[in-house]
């Protein structure tokens, strides 16, 4: 972005305390990444970003945001007052974004926003200028930082959309206006604060809330909770997944170990994805549904879903230190993640006399469901398919109750929340050279920390 401070004060009805001709490049929340030509936005986390205003100043901060009324207000710095930094933030993304003008793609689910949005921004770049989500930056700090990095050239904008509260995605939606939303698929992440799969889905339905007329809606016809909410929008619709009903559905899949391979109707391509599991396909074919909205052809779309790199710790392959292969699927974790990982995982290939191990941690914020959920993960393992389980967490302490009748005491391994330590002593004596390990569990479970011990 370059945006002069008079033109970002009248975007966000505010008025310039300083030299309103300074040009703007960069707006930065964080007083350790600005350098000169970045507008500081202080946000509230836990602790206060207005108490930084002095380390931005001396990294090259040109102006700053700042809640009225806050006491310390630099004067060595131009300023623009407002109500709310980060409603600002949001109200200045709005404008740049009106300014700039791309085609926005939205991307939601439970589960598969980032894979999908790389897939589509990869997709997309074959023949358009794409700015894309970084990593998973996807709610309400995340969206409108993504929007102020945008090129003015960009054609089409990827924005994945996170939420673990409703409302949230009517936020975004209304911030965005989107051409094009996809729902990748409806689980129980977060459903602590939903309470049921029902109101998650009438939750990722609100990115539809200010879908453009002429638009699009891309979801999962699997899913009836879909389905059903699908119906009530007037917008065209386009479905994918795994049913002969479905718009776009998998006719063939094949898995290797880093990669799979799979074929849809009316299409001769076969394409491929460096990721494997049919969650993964499902994924594919959302982006192959956006590549025709956009009038792509089978043959760019197979071409870029080949090479597209996934964001890391999302089923990424890393070398164990005694020769073991590693699968990192250690960024977050709920039933339907667990699920489709390890049916894949069970799938891979290893040699006579190896093992498929897996390290799973607690799945957090599924309030009371919680231990139900972890007791039932029981129904995707098998000995003769994961031969060792290791769990980590609290939660797990449910999964591991309704193992005992399953897995023998020897290849059964429980640990609390305290023991981390203890758990990579055993795994490091356990795992073989040609054995490979899953590692999977939520972000707060720090499972990160197992694979560098391991690596
Ligand atoms: C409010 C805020 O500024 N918090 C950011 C902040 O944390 P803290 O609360 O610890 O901040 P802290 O208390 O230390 O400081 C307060 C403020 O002072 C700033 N500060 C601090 C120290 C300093 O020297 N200088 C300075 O300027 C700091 O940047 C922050 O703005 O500093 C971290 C490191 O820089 C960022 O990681 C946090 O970013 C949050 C997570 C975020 O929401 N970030 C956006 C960009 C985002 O999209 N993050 C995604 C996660 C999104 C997510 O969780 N999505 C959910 C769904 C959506 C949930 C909606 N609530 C999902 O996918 O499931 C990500 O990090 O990967
Ligand atoms: N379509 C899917 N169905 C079920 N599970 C999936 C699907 N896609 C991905 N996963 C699982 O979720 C993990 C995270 O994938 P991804 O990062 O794409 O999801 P996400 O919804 O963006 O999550 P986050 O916003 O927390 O990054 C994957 O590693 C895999 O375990
Ligand atoms: C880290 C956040 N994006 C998330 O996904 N949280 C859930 C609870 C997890 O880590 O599994």
């Amino acid at each position: 972005m370059k945006m002069q401070l008079a033109e970002i004060a009248k975007a966000i009805n505010s008025t310039c305390e300083g030299n309103e001709q300074t040009v703007i490049t960069s707006v930065v929340f964080d007083s350790r990444k600005i350098t000169a030509g970045g507008l500081f936005v202080p946000l509230k986390g836990e602790r206060d970003g207005h108490d930084f205003i002095d380390s931005a100043i001396n990294n090259g901060a040109s102006a700053t945001l700042w809640q009225k009324g806050h006491p310390n207000k630099p004067n060595n710095i131009a300023i623009l007052e407002v109500e709310d930094p980060l409603t600002s933030m949001q109200q200045l993304a709005q404008y740049y974004l009106n300014k700039v003008n791309p085609t926005v793609v939205g991307i939601t689910g439970s589960n598969g926003k980032t894979t999908t949005k790389d897939m589509t921004s990869a997709v997309l770049a074959k023949r358009f200028n794409v700015h894309k989500t970084d990593g998973n930056f996807n709610n309400e700090i995340g969206v409108p930082m993504t929007i102020l990095e945008m090129k003015p050239n960009t054609e089409i904008l990827v924005l994945e959309m996170g939420m673990d509260h409703a409302g949230q995605l009517h936020l975004l939606s209304e911030l965005t206006h989107p051409d094009v939303a996809v729902i990748t698929m409806i689980g129980e992440a977060h459903i602590e604060f939903f309470g049921s799969r029902a109101a998650i889905a009438d939750a990722k339905m609100e990115i539809t809330d200010f879908l453009r007329e002429d638009g699009e809606l891309i979801y999962n016809g699997d899913e009836p909770l879909l389905q059903a909410r699908a119906k009530k929008i007037n917008q065209a619709k386009v479905t994918f997944g795994l049913a002969k009903n479905d718009t776009v559905y998998m006719t063939g899949y094949r898995s290797y170990k880093r990669h799979a391979t799979f074929t849809v109707n009316n299409s001769d391509n076969q394409f491929t994805i460096p990721m494997i599991g049919k969650h993964n396909v499902s994924n594919a074919l959302s982006a192959l549904c956006v590549g025709r909205y956009f009038g792509e052809s089978d043959e760019e779309i197979a071409a870029a879903l080949a090479g597209f790199t996934p964001t890391a710790k999302r089923m990424e392959w890393e070398k164990g230190d005694v020769g073991e292969d590693i699968m990192s699927d250690v960024y977050n974790s709920n039933p339907t993640a667990v699920r489709a990982v390890l049916t894949s995982f069970g799938q891979i290939e290893v040699p006579k006399d190896s093992r498929r191990i897996a390290v799973l941690g607690d799945m957090l914020e599924l309030g009371q469901q919680s231990d139900n959920l972890h007791a039932k993960l029981a129904d995707c393992l098998d000995p003769q398919v994961i031969n060792e389980v290791y769990l980590f967490g609290s939660e797990m302490k449910n999964l591991a109750n309704v193992l005992k009748g399953i897995y023998s005491d020897e290849h059964l391994h429980y640990y609390t929340k305290d023991q981390m330590q203890h758990m990579i002593a055993d795994l490091k004596n356990d795992i073989k050279p040609h054995d490979i390990v899953v590692l999977k569990g939520s972000h707060g479970m720090h499972l990160e920390k197992v694979l560098e011990r391991l690596r």
